[in-house]
């Protein structure tokens, strides 16, 4: 469990080896995030970024959601002390849960860009390479698996 995110040895590590140079916190509520109703709006819109999405909460909890291979959506739970790493050109969408509170850490490599694209941006580089990395893979597993 993260302790302080400025001094957290685990925290450094992944900052390293993943080479995490920016990092900053974000907190979403109405009091504290400027044009939160714009924002949280913008949030819940099904998008996707040219980089990947790191948030690592130290507070509060939210929902990631993502979708599977058949487009059903995954509700993933990111509550006090997790992280999610969404892939550059993976398709999602956040939300507040019930205690309308998160604090998390966004890192990135290098200088940050939070562009969202709105789906469908099914043309931009991001996307291919997502769609080649990941679900062809898996496809390909699946032929293998079924040929054993
Ligand atoms: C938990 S940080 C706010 C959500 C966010 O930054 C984002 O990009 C959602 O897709
Ligand atoms: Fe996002
Ligand atoms: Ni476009």
């Amino acid at each position: 469990m993260l302790n302080n995110y400025e001094t957290d040895e685990e925290l450094k590590k992944i900052r390293e080896e993943r080479g995490y140079s920016y990092m900053d916190i974000c907190e979403v509520c109405p009091e504290k995030l400027p044009n939160y109703e714009e924002k949280i709006k913008n949030f819940f819109e099904e998008h996707l970024h040219t980089d990947e999405e790191i948030r690592y909460a130290v507070a509060g909890s939210g929902y990631f959601d993502v979708r599977d291979c058949n487009e059903a959506w995954i509700r993933v739970w990111v509550k006090k002390g997790g992280m999610i790493i969404l892939p550059a050109g993976m398709y999602h969408r956040f939300t507040l849960d019930e205690s309308n509170y998160i604090k998390a850490l966004r890192l990135f490599v290098g200088e940050p860009v939070w562009t969202p694209y709105n789906r469908p941006h099914d043309h931009l580089p991001a996307r291919k390479e997502y769609l080649k990395a990941f679900l062809e893979n898996e496809v390909g597993d699946r032929a293998v698996d079924a040929a054993a």
